[in-house]
């Protein structure tokens, strides 16, 4: 159980989620502090997505308790809008907008003024080479395109919460490196949770990791450098199989 920290930003106590007879995520305890960046790790179907998903509200848990800044999480408050800001590994986007249009909205559904947003929304457009095709129909828009403006999506609310699923992919280098000065701009990106299987790149971003494995924590790392060496030990400590992990 994890008692009640004023100083911690989001709080998950025994949180539980069964698909039908599956436990995807089972008694998950864990919390984050402002600011802090936590790779989650963990082989195929460990249950990282579905986690990401319970904390942004994106699907209920069964039972458990959430707390952000303090304060109870419950179905259908906007606390979680307010503070979280998530993108799923596959960008929700609009095939029939632009991406200016679609950047409006977005600012629109999360009530930040356009005007608060354009700078920061331009500045990422450029650092991610998207200027050129800011008026171009999304369903023209190539996989790492998408992927670019799902970031950007999210990067521009300055959220103090923002949940990543697998950033990195369909990324192009250019894009990647920007993705990596973005998260570790603690000016920009401020408490992070980011799933991937590319161990060399989370080092570079997260503070520390979690392994997940059949919807336990079942090792977390205090610092993320040699993850990947820190990972094969946990790996072969609780037998785990994962081949997805990049070399
Ligand atoms: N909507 C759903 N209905 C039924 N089962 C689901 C659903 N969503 C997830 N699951 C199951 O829950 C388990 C955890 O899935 P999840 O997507 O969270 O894993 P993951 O750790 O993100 O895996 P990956 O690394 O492959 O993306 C898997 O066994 C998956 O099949």
């Amino acid at each position: 159980m994890i008692a009640t920290n004023a100083l911690n930003l989001l709080e998950l106590d025994k949180i539980t989620k069964a698909f039908g007879d599956y436990s995807a995520i089972s008694e998950l305890n864990t919390a984050v502090m402002p600011g802090e960046r936590i790779g989650l790790i963990g082989p195929n179907g460990a249950g990282k997505s579905t986690l990401l998903k319970i904390i942004a509200g994106i699907i209920s848990k069964d039972s458990g308790e959430l707390r952000l800044e303090g304060q109870q999480v419950l179905k259908n408050n906007d606390l979680a809008k307010s503070k979280v800001a998530y993108l799923p590994d596959e960008p929700p986007l609009y095939d029939l907008l632009n991406a200016n249009e679609y950047l409006e909205y977005t600012a629109a559904l999360w009530k930040i003024p356009i005007e608060s947003a354009e700078p920061k929304i331009k500045e990422l457009m450029k650092r991610y080479q998207m200027t050129d095709v800011s008026t171009l129909w999304i369903k023209n828009y190539s996989k790492g395109m998408r992927q670019k403006l799902g970031l950007i999506s999210v990067l521009f609310r300055g959220s103090p919460l923002l949940l990543l699923d697998e950033p990195f992919t369909a990324l192009d280098t250019d894009a990647v490196d920007t993705t990596i000065q973005y998260l570790q701009d603690r000016s920009f990106v401020h408490a992070a949770m980011i799933v991937s299987h590319d161990l060399d790149l989370l080092e570079q971003v997260a503070d520390r990791a979690i392994v997940l494995d059949k919807g336990q924590i079942i090792a977390e790392f205090p610092s993320c450098s040699n993850l990947k060496e820190q990972y094969e030990n946990a790996k072969r400590r609780f037998q785990l199989e994962d081949a997805s992990v990049q070399n």
